[in-house]
């Protein structure tokens, strides 16, 4: 089992970083949605990670060429989607396995879609329940909520009004992926929005989504083709934040992170960070289907806080915030974000744990926790599979000395994290 010793930074660091993992939730919707065109997509930057890697393998096996030199991939997708010969296999990911689950419902042909002990673990229901009620055939263990997954291709799916009653990207992009083939317009709508990067993305494809004042999206059904992608998948500011972190708890430092996606729906902790006390500065650059820029994160207070709204918009960044939590002045609290329990772990718990063998005083909710702030003591961490429980405590490890146990799963979304990480201390 691969481990990271990590030890106290004992100076400060004032760096620029341009190496940051690309985004995950972009390289995994370009390598889907290349399939909705008939003409060649070309994506740099394209996260090689094992999680988008795997994405890109069933993309392959569903019929499309795939030419790839490092991270610039083009992709030929097929006119007619094929039945693959062998299970799809979405290793760690939960997107893919649920987005794949909209994409593939009225594909014909039978897919069998698995992946790790993690992802068997983790509730499909979400997107099987709604997709079953508009006709797909999706079976598997458990009735369908766990993988491996059976589905069998339908010819048409039946237009449909649904409320989700979970805020997820997941769920709302499998829905709108199944739409664009259904017989008629269908109407999403989520409490709280979610990540957008697939409206943004399909819009910019050529598709159509229009939001209508009673808060439901229109999702048309394709009439032909989408226009194939041409673009640099930006920093990911999921992963970017475990270098925000950093900065935020070593006295008198600074990161600049170049080229992030700047999507309001995805840098929601920074501005947690900022309420903390920290300097957070955004410099937007551009903007092709999401606006993209740097952003810069200068050490100064840390001081608690309460989270308890847009949690959908920092939800993988909780783990790493509660190291921040855990070092600031007072409490700090996390609510209404339930979700935490069904991901890669149950965030709620491993966080908790964790921070209990590092000598933190905390109280565990259904829905979140409370910290009292103050200091970590040294301590061996276990991930138990988990890459943003590994790598937030790793980052605690700056602060005050860390053994992590099973980094392995830090491969599934940052193979160069570890990298990045040693440059601090040079
Ligand atoms: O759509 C996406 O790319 C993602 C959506 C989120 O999950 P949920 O939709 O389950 O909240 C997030 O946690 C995950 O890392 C990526
Ligand atoms: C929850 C995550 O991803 P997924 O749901 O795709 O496994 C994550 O990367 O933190």
């Amino acid at each position: 089992m691969e481990k990271f010793t990590i030890k106290k930074l004992t100076k400060a660091f004032d760096i620029e970083i341009d190496s940051i993992a690309s985004d995950k939730s972009i390289s995994h919707r370009c390598a889907m949605f290349s399939l909705f065109s008939n003409q060649t997509s070309y994506i740099k930057n394209y996260l090689t990670a094992e999680d988008t890697l795997n994405t890109l393998s069933i993309v392959e096996q569903l019929g499309a060429t795939i030419k790839r030199d490092g991270s610039s991939v083009e992709i030929t997708p097929t006119p007619i989607l094929n039945e693959p010969s062998d299970v799809l296999d979405c290793g760690n990911s939960g997107t893919a396995m649920r987005l794949f689950c909209g994409l593939l419902a009225s594909i014909d042909g039978a897919f069998t879609l698995t992946g790790d002990k993690y992802l068997r673990n983790r509730p499909m229901n979400r997107v099987a329940v709604p997709l079953r009620s508009i006709g797909a055939l999706i079976d598997g263990r458990e009735n369908g909520n766990k993988a491996p997954l059976f589905i069998r291709g339908v010819k048409e799916l039946q237009p449909f009004t649904y409320h989700s009653p979970v805020d997820s990207a997941q769920v709302k992009s499998a829905m709108i992926l199944a739409a664009l083939r259904a017989s008629g317009i269908s109407k999403y709508k989520e409490n709280e929005l979610t990540r957008d990067h697939t409206e943004r993305m399909l819009k910019g494809m050529g598709a159509k989504l229009e939001n209508d004042k009673d808060g439901f999206i229109n999702i048309h059904p394709l009439s032909g083709h989408l226009k194939p992608l041409n673009i640099t998948v930006p920093t990911d500011p999921s992963s970017a934040f475990f270098f925000a972190l950093a900065a935020a708890i070593t006295k008198g430092s600074r990161v600049f992170i170049k080229n992030v996606t700047l999507n309001p729906t995805r840098i929601e902790a920074y501005i947690v960070l900022k309420k903390m006390g920290v300097i957070v500065n955004f410099i937007e650059k551009e903007n092709i289907y999401e606006p993209i820029g740097d952003i810069e994160i200068i050490n100064n207070e840390l001081n608690g806080v309460v989270v308890s709204e847009n949690i959908s918009w920092l939800i993988d960044e909780l783990p790493a915030l509660s190291i921040a939590m855990s070092l600031a002045n007072g409490k700090s609290k996390v609510s209404n974000a339930k979700e935490l329990r069904v991901k890669e772990s149950d965030r709620i718990s491993r966080v908790v744990n964790n921070l209990k063998l590092c000598g933190v005083t905390y109280t565990e909710f259904e829905d979140g926790y409370e910290i009292i702030g103050g200091t970590m003591n040294k301590a061996t961490i276990n991930s138990h599979g988990d890459h943003r429980i590994a790598m937030s405590f790793a980052i605690a490890g700056l602060n005050s000395d860390m053994e992590i146990k099973d980094t392995q799963c830090i491969d599934t979304s940052f193979p160069n994290f570890k990298e990045i990480l040693d440059s601090l201390y040079k």
